[in-house]
């Protein structure tokens, strides 16, 4: 494994200087492995099986949501609260979370508990861990690769998308402008924290990224069985 450099160290001869830039690179080979993960490909393709994929994710999505909710209530400005605010509830409370209702009942799997997978465990944790400790980078770290693994996978779908609405609906609800807007206001709101930050809490912010990004890996993993 080669060492990470430090932010300051790498942005010296980097092409694009972004904080985001230097977690997503410091991210590989796992950032590239699950944009083009086999599972990803197979719902672009509308074949994947997506009854285990969509149970665990409902449990996902519900911590996410709280999440977002520690977003709101650690940002820095006004602005940025009610950007995410908004997402919080025009998204994740009511699109995704009738997409999920209408797509589990078609499936048979109904929205009430389910055991989760030992990946579903640990990314439950993470982001427990995350919002317990209040702090708006980190939680922001979460966030951005949750949000934007997944612009990155579903952006690879071409027209015609599937016709089943399990698989289309996930697709666009992951990609189309409006999705990539809110992918680059987390990227910015990092991008204009993450410099300042002391080296030992960048470092701290990397290390987020990547177990983040492991598990994005690993859940994909999970549902492709
Ligand atoms: C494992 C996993 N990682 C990321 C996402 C993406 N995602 C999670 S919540 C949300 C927004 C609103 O609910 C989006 C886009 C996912 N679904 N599952």
């Amino acid at each position: 494994m080669t060492a990470i450099p430090a932010y300051h160290e790498w942005r010296a001869t980097a092409a694009d200087p972004a904080f985001t830039e230097w977690l997503r690179s410091a991210a590989e080979p796992d950032w590239s492995a699950v944009i083009d993960h086999p599972f990803a490909t197979a719902i672009i393709r509308g074949e994947a099986d997506m009854r285990r994929y969509l149970v665990q994710d409902f449990q996902f999505v519900d911590s996410f949501t709280a999440l977002l909710g520690a977003a709101v209530a650690t940002a820095e400005s006004f602005e940025s609260r009610a950007r995410i605010g908004r997402f919080l509830g025009q998204i994740a409370a009511d699109t995704e979370r009738g997409y999920f209702h209408r797509a589990l009942t078609a499936l048979g799997a109904g929205t009430g508990p389910a055991k989760p997978e030992p990946v579903t465990e640990e990314f439950l944790s993470l982001m427990d861990e995350t919002r317990r400790s209040q702090r708006y980078p980190l939680i922001l770290t979460v966030l951005c690769v949750a949000e934007w693994t997944y612009l990155g996978w579903a952006s690879r779908a071409e027209f015609p998308l599937p016709e089943n609405f399990i698989h289309r609906e996930w697709i666009e609800l992951h990609s189309g402008p409006e999705f990539a807007g809110w992918v680059a206001f987390l990227r910015d709101e990092l991008d204009r924290i993450g410099p300042s930050l002391a080296e030992e809490e960048q470092a701290e912010v990397l290390g987020l990224f990547r177990r983040a990004t492991e598990l994005e890996r690993r859940f994909f993993d999970m549902a492709a069985g």
